[in-house]
């Protein structure tokens, strides 16, 4: 979320994000974290960029750890910034690199996806999910979750705070969407 982001009334606080991020967050970026990020924002111009934030990850990295995660499942990977995030905050067993942790599905409807690894008896494996795809089926993801995931295992949700909007009145918050309506999608 930069300095030039359109949401004027969503960002009130963008000096204090800031300055998290300046004097805490980039500072403690992964080197390829910091490489996918610069390249993605390359690729895709930084205003459009849909990564989650470095403070994100790092809170994601931290979240891991703590409860020592071993099988997660994420729904949504764009250029995979919060999937390297995961993948590297993950124990390594003794293996170099990050590919064993991966097991990339390319389908671009997570609901078949989450629906297959039910068929193929995976109920109870995850310990963490991390969603952040189409919105208006987070509903659905959390039923098929709910079975996939271990008892006191962690689901968590991008966007639930929908960049500060849920604490702001709805005219505000429209001043802001009027001019971004790709923010709705
Ligand atoms: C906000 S981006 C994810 C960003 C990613 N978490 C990161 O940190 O780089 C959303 C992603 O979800 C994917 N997506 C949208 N709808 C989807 C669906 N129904 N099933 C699977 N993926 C979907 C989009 O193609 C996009 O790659």
């Amino acid at each position: 979320m930069a300095d030039n982001s359109p949401f004027k009334n969503i960002l009130q606080s963008t000096a204090l994000l800031q300055y998290i991020l300046e004097a805490n967050a980039y500072r403690r970026e992964h080197e390829q974290l910091k490489e996918l990020r610069e390249s993605t924002i390359k690729k895709f111009d930084s205003t459009s960029v849909m990564n989650v934030p470095v403070d994100e990850g790092l809170f994601l990295s931290m979240l891991l750890k703590l409860m020592n995660a071993k099988k997660t499942i994420e729904i949504g990977v764009f250029t995979g910034y919060s999937l390297l995030t995961t993948a590297l905050a993950l124990p390594s067993d003794g293996q170099a690199g990050v590919d064993h942790k991966i097991n990339f599905v390319e389908e671009s409807q997570a609901l078949v996806a989450l629906n297959d690894l039910l068929n193929d008896g995976k109920e109870e494996e995850f310990d963490f999910a991390f969603v952040d795809a189409n919105k208006s089926e987070h509903i659905k993801y959390h039923e098929f979750l709910l079975k996939l995931m271990k008892v006191g295992g962690v689901i968590a949700y991008d966007n639930t705070l929908w960049l500060g909007s849920v604490a702001l009145s709805d005219d505000a918050v429209h001043e802001d969407l009027k001019e971004n309506k790709s923010y709705l999608q």
